[in-house]
């Protein structure tokens, strides 16, 4: 099967005023259609840049990526990316925010309006479409953001802390409305978090980045208990505490070697 998203060999350099710094070093990826990853590591260590990268919003100083075998060189329409900010347009009311991406990419047809009514009505939105975002709670507001991000129908979805602003009773909510959402639909996921117990609970496997340079240290698959459950109820798996604990100290281990490899340079 072709993976849906391939990276080979990508490094990043940004040069600033202050010289060249290497962001991520030669890091090597496949996720296979309708996986769910999680990538975790400590601030810094270059994840969201890898996400730009694969979202095509910025080009590698060295290496490729593919997205189901197409060399990617610009934004591509079969990614989604959503971030921990909704940006929603305050003028726009939720019906009109959830047709922008739709709007942007000449795709506004009636069949498309028809699916974004859908996607706000099977995500209980129904009832807002015709408000504005400052009516809206931070929970639903994020809500109305995946909309807006499923209504272009893309195959992978990038999320970059997509609940770390909100409290955690919604955030808990909005990983199992996000994890049945995208498995009734078979989406590729790769979510960035600070919140092992997040990255547990919903992936099928956990990818640990080291720092200094951004590197893929370890790879940890979730077992399958654990992965059968909705990530609320996944947490009372026998098997999720140790897991938890491994990803744990392998964090550690990064903070301690990269806290030397500061002091060194
Ligand atoms: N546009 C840029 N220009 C220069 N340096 C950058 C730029 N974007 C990121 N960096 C640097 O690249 C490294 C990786 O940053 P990145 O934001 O990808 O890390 P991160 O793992 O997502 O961090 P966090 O967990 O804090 O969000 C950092 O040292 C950062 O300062």
């Amino acid at each position: 099967m072709e993976a849906a998203v391939r990276l080979n060999e990508i490094t990043q350099v940004y040069v600033t005023e202050r010289g060249a710094s290497l962001a991520i070093e030669e890091i090597n990826l496949s996720l296979e259609p309708g996986e769910f990853v999680g990538l975790v590591g400590p601030s810094g260590c270059g994840k969201t840049t890898l996400l730009s990268i694969i979202a095509g919003l910025i080009r590698p100083t060295s290496g490729t990526v593919q997205i189901f075998g197409e060399t990617v060189e610009s934004p591509s329409g079969k990614v989604g990316y959503m971030l921990q900010q909704d940006y929603l347009f305050p003028w726009r009311t939720i019906y009109q925010n959830v047709l922008v991406g739709l709007e942007l990419t000449g795709q506004l047809t009636k069949a498309n309006r028809e699916y974004a009514l859908h996607l706000l009505n099977e995500l209980g939105l129904a009832d807002t479409k015709d408000q504005y975002p400052s009516q809206l709670s931070g929970g639903m507001r994020q809500r109305v953001a995946l909309v807006r991000t499923l209504v272009t129908e893309p195959d992978i979805l990038l999320l970059d802390e997509p609940f770390s602003a909100l409290d955690y009773q919604t955030k808990l909510e909005l990983e199992d409305l996000l994890s049945a959402t995208l498995k009734a639909r078979g989406k590729t996921a790769l979510l960035v978090t600070h919140d092992i117990s997040e990255a547990v609970a919903m992936s099928d496997r956990v990818l640990v980045m080291g720092r200094n340079p951004g590197i893929l240290r370890k790879e940890i698959i979730i077992p399958e208990p654990i992965r059968h459950e909705t990530p609320f109820k996944a947490r009372e798996a026998a098997e999720f505490h140790p897991i938890f604990n491994q990803i744990w100290r392998e964090l550690e281990t990064q903070e301690r070697k990269s806290g030397v490899n500061d002091a060194n340079r």
